[in-house]
């Protein structure tokens, strides 16, 4: 029997479904040496994921005096070739994300990744794990155009809709999750071990969870 309350369940993927700090870090640290800057300490990667490559890269920057967007670019470029072949060496499934997604597939319940990686990584390294085949859609921050990525609620609806429409809760781990899923009006899980750019508790969720453990019992609360 299904007992969750919810038809659909959205995942954001930095710092909520799978932890990705190390190899994104690498590949920032990568771009920040072809453009003669210092790297970035691995402890000081997660404060600068959330918004996308892009702003990750220009806040790594700016963080050391920022430069130009002509400079800039084939930095970004470099980021994103580097990435694009090293995006599973030291990325991995938080604890008990595997064994979720089986008990929520196992209601019934569909599953989707809202996120503002691209989608084709976003997708490449969901594959690799073997996760992909869960989940009905993976929206990435480019999948809809300039301008409609979280913390805009598009990309939250157009999962929604994808998903054939149905009770829908969000978790995500950063304010642009918070924000995306307040303006499309649905409620929101904290991901409390993740990237988050605020203290958890402050995020403005209707939940905070220490571990993905705590997902199902906190859904089934809401
Ligand atoms: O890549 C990022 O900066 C953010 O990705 P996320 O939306 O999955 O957290
Ligand atoms: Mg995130």
């Amino acid at each position: 029997m299904n007992d969750i309350p919810f038809d659909i369940v959205g995942f954001d993927l930095d710092g909520t479904l799978l932890d990705t700090h190390r190899d994104l870090g690498e590949a920032v640290n990568h771009a920040l040496a072809l453009g003669g800057f210092a790297p970035v300490p691995v402890a000081e990667v997660e404060g600068l994921i959330g918004g996308g490559a892009k702003l990750m890269l220009r806040r790594a920057i700016d963080n050391q005096g920022g430069i130009g967007d002509e400079e800039f670019r084939p930095l970004y470029k470099a980021l994103l070739g580097y990435y694009a072949d090293n995006n599973t060496v030291h990325t991995c499934p938080y604890p008990g994300v595997e064994e979720a997604l089986e008990t929520l597939a196992s209601q019934d319940i569909r599953l989707a990744v809202v996120t503002n990686k691209f989608e084709s990584f976003a997708a490449a390294i969901l594959t690799q794990l073997g996760l992909a085949d869960r989940f009905v859609t993976i929206i990435g921050g480019d999948t809809l155009g300039k301008g409609r990525a979280k913390p805009q609620p598009d990309p939250i609806l157009e999962a929604i809709g994808r998903c054939g429409g149905g009770r829908f809760v969000f978790v995500g781990d950063s304010s642009y999750d918070m924000a995306s899923a307040r303006a499309a009006n649905v409620p929101v899980i904290a991901a409390g071990y993740g990237y988050c750019d605020m203290p958890p508790h402050e995020l403005d969720a209707d939940a905070v969870i220490a571990g993905f453990d705590e997902l199902i019992p906190a859904i089934k609360a809401l």
